[in-house]
């Protein structure tokens, strides 16, 4: 993430005390990542992570901060958030939401091979089944209607031709989303950003995944869509690698087989997975923010994906 709030140790020598975690000895500002203001935070306890909340309100945030610790209650390795002596998982820090989470080990795989492919897709369909008894319900707060409302706020900003792709697909996503095969989908709450650079490794081994804060209640098949569009495609061209796919896919479906309605909406949710991360960075790219620390993403990036997912026919998901 960039910073957008500086919080210093000293802002954190009060503050700090109502958690069970000693003093703050050390605290960096992490870069990466787009949304909030993380900080790698050292205490007498060990190492944490603290994220100031900078879009999200303290309405929103529990259905994030209990699903983490519904999800690493039952296993899956995801940071667990840290209570405080009231037993609140988020609480105000310059008058924004904050939590401290603890940190995992390992670090992100932005090489990825079949093996790690595999790793990641077991570990999505064990977090879908984990999630199924979480009794919060939140909807995904990037899916249709946020992207309805959001395109034409950066119509006026493209190119002829390109507006009238993201106009073209919007419409084919309102249509599938209306159809028989879109409502026999499976759902619950899904992680909806589960890209390499929130996903951590130790060697081969899948140490732990983070940032919820784009979760809600979706199709599980919009989640691996988001994440085969990340994980199993070469980042020039945006083409799919059939190799990381079939691991990917064939490691989840041995945890939870697809359904024959999966099978049918596969190509349809590659293309919204596509078009919901070109809208989003769109949107961030004509309407950056303040921020210490920001590295806007590309969105052509995701344009070209969502050519290529409408030009070439994705492996099946059970082949
Ligand atoms: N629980 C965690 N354990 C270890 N590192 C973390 C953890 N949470 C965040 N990070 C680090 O912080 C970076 C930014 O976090 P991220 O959640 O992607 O930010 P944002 O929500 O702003 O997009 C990650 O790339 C990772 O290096
Ligand atoms: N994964 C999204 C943006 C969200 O950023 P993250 O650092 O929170 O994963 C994208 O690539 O556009």
């Amino acid at each position: 993430m960039a910073v957008f709030t500086s919080v210093t140790l000293d802002d954190l020598s009060q503050w700090i005390k109502q958690f069970p975690l000693g003093n703050a000895l050390a605290l960096q500002g992490i870069s990466s990542g787009i949304e909030n203001s993380n900080f790698f935070l050292t205490t007498q306890r060990g190492e944490f992570v603290l994220t100031l909340f900078e879009n999200l309100s303290f309405a929103q945030l529990p259905f994030y901060v209990q699903l983490m610790r519904h999800l690493a209650e039952r296993g899956i390795p995801v940071p667990a958030p840290v209570p405080n002596d009231a037993g609140e998982l988020v609480v105000a820090l310059h008058g924004k939401p904050a939590a401290i989470v603890s940190k995992l080990d390992g670090s992100s795989q932005m090489d990825p091979q079949p093996v790690h492919c595999a790793e990641v897709g077991a570990m999505l369909a064990r977090m879908h089944l984990a999630g199924q008894d979480f009794a919060m319900r939140q909807p995904n707060l990037r899916g249709l209607d946020w992207w309805v409302e959001t395109a034409p706020k950066v119509l006026p900003h493209l190119a002829p031709e390109t507006a009238d792709l993201l106009r073209a697909e919007l419409a084919f996503q309102q249509d599938f989303a209306g159809g028989v095969v879109y409502r026999a989908l499976q759902t619950g709450p899904v992680h909806a950003d589960l890209f390499r650079n929130n996903v951590m490794f130790v060697g081969a081994r899948l140490s732990g995944c983070f940032d919820f804060y784009f979760a809600g209640w979706d199709t599980w098949l919009f989640d691996l869509a988001v994440t085969v569009n990340d994980w199993c495609i070469d980042l020039d061209s945006g083409r799919l690698d059939a190799a990381r796919v079939l691991a990917l896919t064939r490691a989840y479906h041995a945890v939870r087989p697809f359904t024959e309605a999966e099978q049918a909406a596969w190509q349809p949710l590659l293309r919204a997975a596509a078009l919901r991360f070109w809208l989003s960075r769109l949107y961030d790219f004509y309407r950056p923010r303040a921020a210490e620390m920001l590295t806007p993403h590309d969105p052509t990036h995701f344009e070209r994906v969502l050519r290529q997912r409408i030009q070439v026919q994705a492996p099946a998901l059970t082949a």
